[in-house]
This record gives structure tokens, sequence and C-alpha cells, in this order.
């Protein structure tokens, strides 16, 4: 058993508890330890699992978020730099599955975020359990 964080950046309540249920689900299934942490958005996410990777509290994270585009480049600057700061704390080694689907629109977005669909919460945890996995394997 190991302890997992996941971390829900909440913009959208109904499509982050579908995601937040799939990512639970997977790793209850697989007997893991599970809490959730709240940040505002996408772009707090990767600071949020440095600041929890660092006390050692947990072994491995979940990045949960929806970013939907809107009018503005700044969708690419959620997308992108979220996802970027997350590969970043996963070639330092930090355990980290990306269940931030950045989708255009909402109905693109429930059918990911649900658990009997596309199951981007449960992908992302089975993501996250085989880095935790290899990361034990290499030492
Ligand atoms: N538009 C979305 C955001 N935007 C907010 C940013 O993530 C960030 O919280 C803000 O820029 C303050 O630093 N976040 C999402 O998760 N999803 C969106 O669609
Ligand atoms: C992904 C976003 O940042 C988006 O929700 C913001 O919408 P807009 O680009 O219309 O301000």
């Amino acid at each position: 058993m190991a302890r997992f964080l996941i971390v829900e950046a909440r913009f959208y309540d109904h499509l982050n508890d579908m995601l937040v249920d799939g990512a639970r689900s997977a790793l209850e299934a697989a007997g893991h330890e599970v809490e959730v942490l709240t940040v505002p958005g996408a772009l707090e996410i990767p600071g949020a699992i440095a600041m929890a990777s660092d006390s050692g509290q947990f072994d491995a994270f979940v990045a949960i978020g929806v970013v939907i585009r809107g009018e503005t480049y700044h969708f690419e600057i959620v997308a992108g730099e979220s996802a970027r700061g997350i590969m970043a704390l996963t070639m330092d080694g930090v355990a980290i599955g990306n269940g931030i689907i950045t989708v255009e629109n909402e109905e693109q977005a429930l059918a990911r975020a649900d658990k009997t669909r596309k199951d981007k919460g449960g992908e992302a945890a089975k993501a996250a359990i085989a880095l935790l996995d290899l990361r034990k394997k290499f030492g």
C-alpha cells in the first residue's frame, strides 16, 4: 500500500467530481491510501505537488483538472504550463499521473471525465501507480 495525493484544480465542480471518482476508484482498487487536495486552477497544480512531495508525506500524486478553451490564448498557457510543470517534476523522479483534461468544449470534457467512458481520472491514477512501481524497481 502506498500514500497517494490527488491534487485537483476545482474549476468545474461536476467534471472534477467525475474525474476524482475515477482516480480514487482506481487507486483504492489497487489497495492504496488516497487523500485529496484542492487548488484554484491547473496552473497551481505543479507547485502544490512540489510542496507536498517535499513534505515526504506522500509516495505518488495524481493531477486532476479541466481546461476548456475560451476566447483567448490563456487556454494554451494553462494547458501547456500545467503539463510542463508536471513533466518537470516527473523527470525529477516524482511519480505523477496527469489527469488534467484539455478540451474544446463540455461535451468532450464529459466523455473524458466519466469513468464508464474514457475515464481519464482512472487512467492518470494507473499511470502514477506505474511510475511508483518503476521508482521502487530502480531504487
Ligand atoms: N481557465 C482555466 C483555469 N484558469 C485558472 C488558472 O489555472 C490559474 O488558477 C489562474 O491563472 C491563477 O493563477 N484553470 C483551470 O484549471 N481550468 C481552466 O479552464
Ligand atoms: C482555459 C481558460 O483560460 C479559459 O477558461 C479562459 O477563457 P478566456 O480565454 O475566454 O478568458
